[in-house]
């Protein structure tokens, strides 16, 4: 009989949780304006050291995603790494001010986490967002906060993809957690969402907090769902959207997508089918900032991440 071995992992000291990567999803600007009034004194736990930041400023001032470009986009290590000139976009800058204080990327001084709070239209409910499937602690954790949000579904997707994954503002700490909880249009608040958004977060940390003290967590799976494609809307002429999300699609993220099942319907009330040969899942369903990336919704497909047994390693 073979057991599959402990991971020991170093403990998880500099927390950072970042509001307004995009400036017009209000759960995680505010609920991070309003850590850092109070003095965060909800985010602290023994041992650790949790800074609540707002990570797009001018953004969260206008109230739009991004001032010049997707911030959640910039962190590639060659916008990292280039020197500014002064005509660089805002957000480069501000990506190579936020490396330096949390970062720098890839690096041991690195923050050990960063939770990142998002918001989207799609009626995705709570979902944590995964840059990596082979990381034993943030899949531990993920299970964990699953388990005390039950009987609430709290899905996990998973952006680790050769050519689809997107160098996010999280990307810059060891273990990187993308939070999205939705639906909420952009640019409103919603007590029930931020509410949703405020448990994950507390959760998380009650777990680190537990890690560091020296619990020891067996070996758990986590059901993922992984991405696999990205859907555009049907375009005509000039690049006008010809058809909407088809209804039977609207709002049914997570739920299966057989082939053959409508996606699309025209103005002239035409349905469009999903022309795929497998079952997927599509997510971001009619997400409104993704209109300008033509992204109508993306699919994905489930699978099970396996993490090994967990506990902290005290040099
Ligand atoms: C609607 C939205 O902004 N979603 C996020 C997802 C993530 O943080 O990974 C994004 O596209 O950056
Ligand atoms: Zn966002």
């Amino acid at each position: 009989m073979s057991s599959s071995p402990l991971a020991q992992v170093p403990p998880v000291r500099k927390v950072a949780v970042f509001g307004g990567t995009h400036g017009n999803e209000l759960s995680g600007v505010h609920l991070v304006k309003h850590w850092q009034q109070e003095g965060a004194t909800e985010v602290q736990r023994p041992g650790l050291v949790a800074k609540p930041f707002v990570a797009n400023p001018r953004a969260v001032e206008k109230c739009c995603r991004y001032v010049d470009c997707d911030l959640n986009r910039a962190f590639e290590p060659v916008n990292l790494g280039k020197a500014l000139v002064e005509s660089a976009p805002y957000e480069v800058r501000r990506a190579q001010e936020i490396n330096r204080e949390f970062g720098p990327k890839g690096t041991p001084e690195a923050y050990d986490l960063i939770f990142d709070l998002h918001n989207t239209t799609a009626n995705m409910g709570a979902t944590l967002v995964l840059e990596n499937s082979r990381d034993d602690f943030t899949l531990q954790m993920c299970s964990y906060i699953k388990e005390a949000l039950a009987p609430e579904d709290c899905r996990v997707f998973l952006i680790e993809h050769p050519h689809l994954k997107y160098a996010t503002t999280r990307s810059i700490a060891k273990h990187p957690v993308g939070v999205e909880v939705g639906p909420q249009p952009h640019g409103v608040l919603r007590a029930d969402i931020l509410e949703k958004m405020r448990r994950i977060v507390r959760h998380g940390l009650d777990f680190i907090e537990m890690f560091n003290a020296g619990k020891t967590f067996p070996p758990c799976t986590v059901e993922a769902y992984r991405i696999v494609d990205r859907m555009d809307y049907p375009r005509g002429k000039n690049d006008e959207i010809t058809a909407l999300i088809h209804p039977n699609l609207q709002d049914n993220d997570w739920q299966p997508l057989h082939p053959g099942d409508p996606i699309f319907l025209t103005m002239e009330g035409e349905t469009i089918p999903y022309a795929g040969d497998t079952t997927v899942y599509p997510t971001f369903v009619n997400e409104a900032a993704y209109y300008e990336k033509r992204q109508a919704f993306v699919t994905t497909v489930k699978e099970t991440l396996r993490a090994r047994g967990l506990r902290v390693f005290q040099k």
